[in-house]
């Protein structure tokens, strides 16, 4: 069954590509989101569309500039999509990867036109675009793993995974039937199927980078309503957010620790240095204990220099475990000053630790319990960890 002519199918790609390059640019330049990434889509469309549309452009050129202008173009297109991914996905990858595969792939193609071979160069161009896609896969997969549910992974995926799969497919073709290599030369359509899988995966990618956009503005404004703007921190808000959360989940056996912080004299720090040492005192705090604790732990800044970390508890843990972590965190801080200047500052901070109280949803009297530990600390000369004791807790029960 043939619903499209193949001619009708390439002119459709063809379309959609121009909008897409449109829409990014429109992204990218107006709006402002993710302009770098942006950009690159909207070469990879513009790129694409050339491509595709030389046979009739370039219709009266000699074949070997034809194919070489194919050939190019969708060495590139791969090389601009792998580098959009980088950026959207903000992989810290460096790209010597894909300059390594390009800059072979473009000799071997060069090598192949001047060598008046038609197969070289297809040869070259699918191997590139196969590793390349290969790449992107294996990015994607990098990217976003821990950070979203394995079936979306798998989604997104999928459109790199299939162009891997359709070039390599094509490669094999090619080294088993070389008279392939003159069809394509010679500028034969390629078949409706082929067409069509191409089109799908095109579209495809763009639906995923443009998932991938979406999902880091959300991400982003997620950020800037969760976090205390100078430490990083979670703000109060959500940080009373998590602990009602972990209230809730106390009721089905998943313990935690309420760890109370207070910066020791840190009003000197702000008077003896000026409010902006007093800024990187809290931002420094913050870096330290954020290396101390681990990834399901959460510190948020509730004022000032006033923090609390909310540590969940493994089924043998308890108030000990978390007495010990707040002491690495105390010990931490200890170690290291303040970088200011010339200056080393040193800085310490006092921490109360308790366990929270099963049916308290706010968790107002575990972080009470912890805030009147945090006190005893303070009262006991600062720079220390203080934790309720079992008897306190039920006396304060
Ligand atoms: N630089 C800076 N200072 C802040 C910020 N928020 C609160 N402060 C200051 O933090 C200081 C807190 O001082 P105090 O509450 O007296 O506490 P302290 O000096 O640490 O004394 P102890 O807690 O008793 O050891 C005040 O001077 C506030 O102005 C901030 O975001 N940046």
């Amino acid at each position: 069954m043939q619903f499209l002519d193949v001619p009708t199918i390439l002119q459709v790609t063809a379309l959609f590509n121009l909008m897409s390059a449109l829409a990014w640019l429109a992204l990218a330049q107006v709006f402002r989101v993710a302009p770098r990434a942006g950009r690159l889509m909207a070469g990879f469309h513009l790129l694409y569309v050339m491509t595709l549309r030389q046979q009739e452009a370039a219709a009266g050129w000699p074949p070997p500039l034809r194919q070489a202008m194919t050939e190019f173009g969708l060495l590139g297109c791969s090389v601009l999509l792998l580098l959009a991914l980088r950026r959207m996905l903000r992989s810290r990858q460096r790209s010597h990867d894909i300059a390594s595969i390009a800059g072979l792939g473009a000799a071997a193609i060069a090598a192949g036109l001047a060598g008046g071979q038609a197969l070289v160069p297809q040869l070259a161009s699918t191997a590139c675009v196969a590793a390349l896609a290969l790449l992107s896969t294996r990015e994607v997969v990098r990217g976003l793993a821990g950070r979203l549910s394995r079936p979306v992974i798998a989604c997104t995926v999928l459109p790199f995974a299939l162009l891997a799969a359709l070039s390599s497919a094509h490669l094999v073709e090619l080294l088993l039937d070389p008279s392939w290599a003159e069809a394509v030369a010679a500028d034969r359509l390629p078949s409706a199927l082929r067409a069509s899988l191409l089109f799908v995966i095109t579209a495809g990618i763009t639906l995923d980078l443009i998932s991938l956009m979406i999902w880091r503005v959300i991400a982003r404004i997620q950020h800037l309503t969760e976090r205390d703007t100078l430490t990083g921190a979670m703000n109060r808000r959500a940080f009373e957010q998590a602990l009602v959360e972990a209230q809730g989940l106390l009721q089905r056996g998943h313990r935690f620790a309420l760890v109370m912080i207070d910066i020791d004299h840190f009003k000197r720090v702000n008077d003896t240095h000026g409010h902006a040492a007093g800024d990187a005192a809290l931002q420094h705090c913050v870096r330290i204990w954020q290396t101390g604790l681990r990834e399901v732990d959460r510190l948020g800044r509730l004022g000032g220099e006033e923090f609390c970390a909310l540590l969940p508890l493994a089924a043998a843990d308890d108030l000990d475990t978390a007495a010990t972590i707040a002491e690495r965190l105390r010990a931490g801080l200890s170690a290291q000053p303040l970088r200011w200047h010339e200056l080393e500052l040193p800085l310490s901070a006092s921490f109360g630790v308790a366990l929270p109280v099963a049916g308290d949803a706010q968790g107002q009297v575990g972080m009470a319990r912890a805030d009147a530990e945090l006190y005893r600390a303070k009262a006991e000369g600062r720079n220390r960890v203080c934790a309720a004791t079992h008897l306190q807790e039920l006396a304060a029960a």
